[in-house]
């Protein structure tokens, strides 16, 4: 699975970049908003609404992801899914995805097109193609992936529409993935709920669009932490967030995960990344969409997050190099 280089005739090195492009690209098929696929110099899809959402982002093999922990399949889900959800972020519904993979040329054959599988099997999930990608040599693994998107003739939602009296809102899982990476930070595999968490996100891509609709004031995925990402909203709206810890349930499996590891759970779920929840803010309560619960307010004090009032006193989440 990657972590034993493969010899002999079916590495990467052996089939080579035209060889590979070639395995992974065709008889794939493609939905009607690709125009023209993989094999030109660039792929064209549909814009319905004359605009296009863009978004990208890159997992590094030892940052991201380890090979030992994940499949390849799921390394390819994980790295469309955290894509898809900054569309979902925007409140826009995804058209197409392109990759770009960097490997060394021992890689086993197998483990690209898996994870490219992978890739693919993701974008299907929301019926879209990956519509063309790069191939290339490098010491460890990259896996890159750009992701267009469609607003459906809405405004997008940004991270600086919050304004005072707006309620903050989630939908979808917290804490989960943090706790997933203790697990296997420490050598664990079990339990598989909170691991597979880790492995590859389950974002709630359609409450975007439908926070969207509902008239969100802005919209932010969790990729860094819940307090570090809104953190970011509140700098953009230019105003104060107050988490309410009350209002946010820490699952049981989080509990005895947290009890397990001496970990406190309410830490994953208030800074814990790569669960690729979504977060917004909507002028009231009667406003969130199916799926939604509010979890805090957006206040006049300074610029900011706090929790219960006060300030976070542990890291608010991910930040890399630091
Ligand atoms: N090298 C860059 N050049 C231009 N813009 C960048 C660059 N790196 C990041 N940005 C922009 O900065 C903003 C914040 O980037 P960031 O990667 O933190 O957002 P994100 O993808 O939502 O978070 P995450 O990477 O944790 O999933 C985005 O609009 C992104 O496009
Ligand atoms: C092997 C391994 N070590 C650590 C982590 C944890 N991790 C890496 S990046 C990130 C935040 C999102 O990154 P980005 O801001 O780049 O989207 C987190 C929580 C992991 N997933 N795998
Ligand atoms: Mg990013
Ligand atoms: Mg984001
Ligand atoms: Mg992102």
């Amino acid at each position: 699975m990657g972590d034993s280089p493969a010899s002999g005739a079916d590495t990467v090195a052996a089939i080579g970049e035209f060889g590979l492009i070639r395995r992974v690209t065709e008889g794939t098929p493609q939905p009607s908003t690709t125009l023209l696929g993989p094999g030109d110099d660039a792929a064209v899809v549909a814009a319905p609404d004359g605009r296009v959402v863009v978004t990208t982002d890159a997992l590094v093999e030892g940052v991201h992801f380890r090979l030992d922990w994940s499949t390849p399949t799921q390394v390819g889900r994980k790295a469309v899914a955290v894509n898809l959800a900054d569309i979902a972020a925007m409140g826009a519904v995804p058209t197409s995805v392109v990759v770009a993979l960097a490997c060394p040329g021992d890689t086993p054959a197998a483990v690209v097109t898996e994870l490219l599988e992978g890739m693919a099997a993701e974008a299907r999930r929301v019926h879209v193609g990956v519509v063309g990608g790069d191939m290339v040599r490098a010491d460890n693994m990259v896996v890159s992936v750009t992701a267009l998107g469609d607003l459906g003739g809405r405004p997008p939602v940004t991270r600086s529409g919050a304004s005072p009296g707006d309620i903050v809102a989630v939908c979808g899982r917290l804490g989960w993935a943090a706790a997933g990476l203790a697990v296997l930070g420490r050598g664990f595999r079990s339990p598989v709920s909170v691991v597979n968490a880790q492995r590859c996100p389950d974002p709630p891509y359609a409450a975007g669009p439908a926070a969207a609709l509902a008239g969100a004031t802005s919209m932010i995925d969790v990729s860094d932490g819940l307090l570090a990402d809104l953190g970011h909203l509140a700098e953009s709206s230019g105003v104060g967030i107050d988490v309410q810890t009350d209002r946010l349930t820490v699952a049981e499996r989080l509990v005895d995960v947290g009890a397990a590891l001496g970990a406190d759970p309410m830490h994953w779920v208030l800074t814990g990344g790569e669960d690729h929840a979504l977060a917004a803010t909507f002028r009231s309560l009667s406003d969130l969409p199916e799926g939604w619960c509010p979890i805090g307010s957006v206040v006049t004090s300074e610029v900011g997050v706090t929790v219960d009032g006060l300030p976070y006193e542990r890291e608010a989440g991910w930040q890399h190099w630091t």
